[in-house]
């Protein structure tokens, strides 16, 4: 029996007809009650009058939020450059740039706001204020095409707007390290070993150069005897056959004696660093994935590439690695710096502040010519209208989903224009920078001649002097470039770290920022739920969109009834069922749970009495028996499973061996033929399984044939006994 008693509430888009239906349970045929006929009168009376206030504020509140859908500076700027090229001086144009310059200014403020602010993992990696900052040099160009100027006003807002994100970036680098820092304190038993492990690089840089200096010492006491006794045998006629004097012997086994010291310090740290590296990487790995499955619904929202947070967890073991190696390079490098200048300061210090003075003049010189060279591809390229993919239609063309849509409609020949103008706009930009690029190449070139030449005569004077021969020149010129090209390494180490540590930082940030619906806090009543739902008074908007779902929606659901929400599409429906699991809060009003708001229970708690019943059966590619105990709490015997197979009418499916080949342990990628409805009832099992108080069901008959509908209205029923049942169904609302 449909009873519809529901009132109409009025969404921005929609109106939801709330309608309560109320079964007598298939046993106890119990009578409507007259609580559950309509809402007391105070809610409805909030949900006209009163809201209006509430809903202006709530409005004023969302001025800023980005919306999904809205115009964007980005877009506008793209419209008004294709305008320009078709007919520059338009006096549209005029409100048009005047227009992105306003749309610049909000989302420049707002996205300065949302990353200092660091509330929004959104914002909170400074990404999208990054490209933000590089659009007023872009406005420039497009004032600049359309032949028309940004207001001088609005031009020195745009501009105070961006020296303030750009502080608010500059500032946010700085507090990087500090996040990495935490993100790697999160892993304190791996702590110890990672203090290990930098004592034993140290120690092995440290033996490094010391082996260096021995090496150096042998070629020394090498040379020596040859040249006393060269000029010995040039004084006395003698032979140059001296033998090898003790000192060189000595001088070798220390060498032999380092380097071997030197390889085990090696190797040792070698083993403590996978120890540490892998005990870290795994740590932060588990926290960062806890934090993400924990994040709530608003967060997973506003995710375009879901795929993209797998390979944050999977990539960051690399990344810890890369952040941890980062200091151990730095010492390394130190020491090696320090010891070839001592031994190069030795024999020459004027070879060695040359080639400092030079190579450090090479690169200030190398890094001004490349800032010019950015400078100029990026004028060379304002203004330029360039292709966005998701303007396109062609990248779609040759996927196998959509290949017969295009066919069907010919599309090819369109495509292949859609491709060459795709083409052509990528190949005008690359066409400007590289023809920039190609002129500093020489630049470069000149300036590491010049360099080249001065080296070799200061070697040359050197030599002139008297003060080194040709080899020793030779080598301390070696040394030399290898202190100047060190030092610079060190300061491109110094500049990288920063970068090493971002994506620790980025980790840090899931990590950190809590999610709105917190799983593990709350009330967590003893024992299980008993199913009585009020709705009281409630209003919902989706977080970013501004059209209300829900305004003043007002019900109750007795423990054990069957209430059936009715509307028309796209009217809220299954947004009820939502804010009744809390994937989303109410925006006003409350919903009650046993008298209670659900807002004051643990939401794991809460979403452990409920389970939810979809249109779309979601089954894992798992084996059957896993999709069918995973909500379980225990691991439930054969005879219970076969008990709920048979309660949901699929048992007799699953001992189908052309079906299901290995019964319960086939897996779901392998069952052949599984049919929509079939597939469902599975969904039943489960839940009949997990054995919840309060069940949800969105559409759960809707996308099948009416042969398997009574199949599955059949488990549903079974599945309904003695549960509260929220049923959310358009095909009662057209029978009405
Ligand atoms: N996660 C979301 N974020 C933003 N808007 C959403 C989200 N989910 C649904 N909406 C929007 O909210 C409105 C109500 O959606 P809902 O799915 O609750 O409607 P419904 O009555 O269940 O429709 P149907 O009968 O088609 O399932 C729709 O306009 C929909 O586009």
């Amino acid at each position: 029996m449909i009873d519809i008693l529901a009132r109409r509430e009025l969404a921005d888009s929609a109106e939801l007809a709330a309608g309560v239906c109320e079964e007598a349970q298939s046993s106890g045929a119990e009578a409507p009650e007259a609580a559950c006929a309509d809402a007391p009168p105070e809610h409805r009376a909030s949900s006209s009058s009163a809201a209006a206030p509430a809903a202006a504020a709530e409005e004023e509140e969302d001025e800023d939020e980005e919306e999904d859908g809205q115009l964007t500076y980005d877009d506008l700027a793209r419209r008004c450059l294709e305008l320009a090229e078709i007919s520059p001086g338009a006096p549209e144009l005029k409100a048009g740039v005047e227009w992105c310059g306003r749309l610049l200014l909000r989302e420049l403020r707002r996205a300065t706001r949302k990353t200092e602010a660091q509330d929004d993992v959104r914002f909170a990696d400074g990404a999208k204020l990054d490209d933000l900052l590089l659009c007023p040099e872009d406005l420039d160009g497009v004032a600049r095409l359309s032949r028309h100027a940004v207001p001088k006003a609005l031009r020195l807002e745009v501009h105070e707007a961006y020296r303030e994100g750009r502080w608010v970036r500059r500032r946010q680098r700085r507090q990087e390290f500090r996040k990495a820092l935490q993100m790697i304190l999160l892993a304190k038993d791996a702590l110890p070993w990672v203090l290990l492990s930098s004592l034993a690089s140290a120690a092995s840089a440290s033996v490094g150069v010391v082996g260096l200096h021995y090496r150096a010492e042998v070629l020394a006491a090498l040379q020596r005897p040859r040249r006393v006794a060269a000029s010995a045998a040039a004084a006395a006629g003698a032979s140059a056959g001296a033998a090898a004097p003790t000192a060189v012997r000595t001088a070798m086994m220390a060498m032999v004696l380092v380097e071997l010291l030197a390889a085990a310090a090696r190797a040792l740290e070698s083993q403590l660093r996978a120890r540490s590296q892998d005990l870290m990487a795994r740590s932060i790995q588990v926290r960062l994935f806890e934090a993400l499955v924990a994040k709530d619904m608003t967060w997973w929202g506003g995710q375009k590439e879901p795929w993209a947070n797998i390979n944050k967890v999977i990539c960051l073991p690399a990344q810890v690695e890369s952040a941890l190696a980062a200091p151990r390079t730095l010492v390394n490098r130190i020491s090696t710096i320090s010891i070839q200048f001592a031994l190069v300061r030795q024999r020459s210090s004027r070879m060695l502040y040359a080639m400092l003075l030079m190579h450090w003049a090479k690169f200030g010189v190398n890094e001004v010519v490349s800032r010019l060279l950015s400078w100029f591809q990026r004028r060379s390229v304002r203004g330029l209208v360039m292709p966005s993919q998701d303007k396109f239609t062609w990248i779609y063309a040759l996927s196998p989903e959509y290949i017969r849509l295009y066919q069907s409609f010919a599309r090819g020949p369109n495509e292949a224009l859609d491709l060459k103008r795709y083409l052509c706009g990528n190949n005008r930009q690359q066409e400007l920078t590289g023809a920039v690029s190609s002129l500093a190449k020489p630049v470069m070139a000149v300036i590491s001649q010049a360099c080249t030449v001065v080296e070799l005569n200061t070697m040359g004077s050197l030599m002139d002097e008297g003060t080194l021969d040709i080899s020793q020149a030779e080598t301390v010129m070696q040394y030399a470039s290898g202190v100047a090209r060190d030092s610079e390494s060190t300061y491109w180490d110094i500049t990288a770290f920063q970068d090493k540590l971002s994506p620790l930082a980025r980790a840090w940030d899931f990590v950190a920022l809590p999610p709105k619906i917190v799983l593990d806090r709350g009330f967590v009543p003893e024992g299980r739920a008993k199913g009585h739902f009020v709705f009281e008074g409630v209003h919902f908007h989706y977080p970013g969109r501004r059209s209300k779902i829900l305004r003043g929606t007002s019900f109750e659901v007795k423990p054990g009834q069957v209430v059936g929400i009715t509307g028309t599409t796209g009217c809220g429906k299954s947004t009820c069922l939502s804010l009744v699991e809390r994937f989303f809060d109410v925006t006003k009003g409350r919903i009650l749970l046993d008298g209670r708001d659900i807002r004051e229970y643990q939401p794991r708690w809460l979403r452990s009495q409920i389970v939810a019943v979809s249109q779309e059966p979601k089954l894992l590619p798992l084996t059957i028996r896993d999709n069918l105990v995973f909500g379980c709490d225990h691991d439930p015997t054969l005879e219970e499973i076969e008990q709920a197979c048979r309660a949901a009418n699929i048992w007799d499916s699953l001992t189908d061996p052309q079906k299901f080949p290995n019964g319960l342990e086939t897996q779901m990628t392998v069952a052949q033929n599984v049919a929509g409805g079939e597939k469902q009832r599975l969904c039943i099992a489960r839940a009949i399984l997990a054995n919840p108080p309060i069940l949800l069901l969105d559409e759960a008959t809707s996308a099948l044939d009416e042969v398997s509908q009574a199949q599955v209205q059949e488990a549903l029923n079974k599945l309904m006994a003695g549960r509260t049942t929220l049923a959310a169904s358009s095909a009662a609302a057209r029978k009405s």
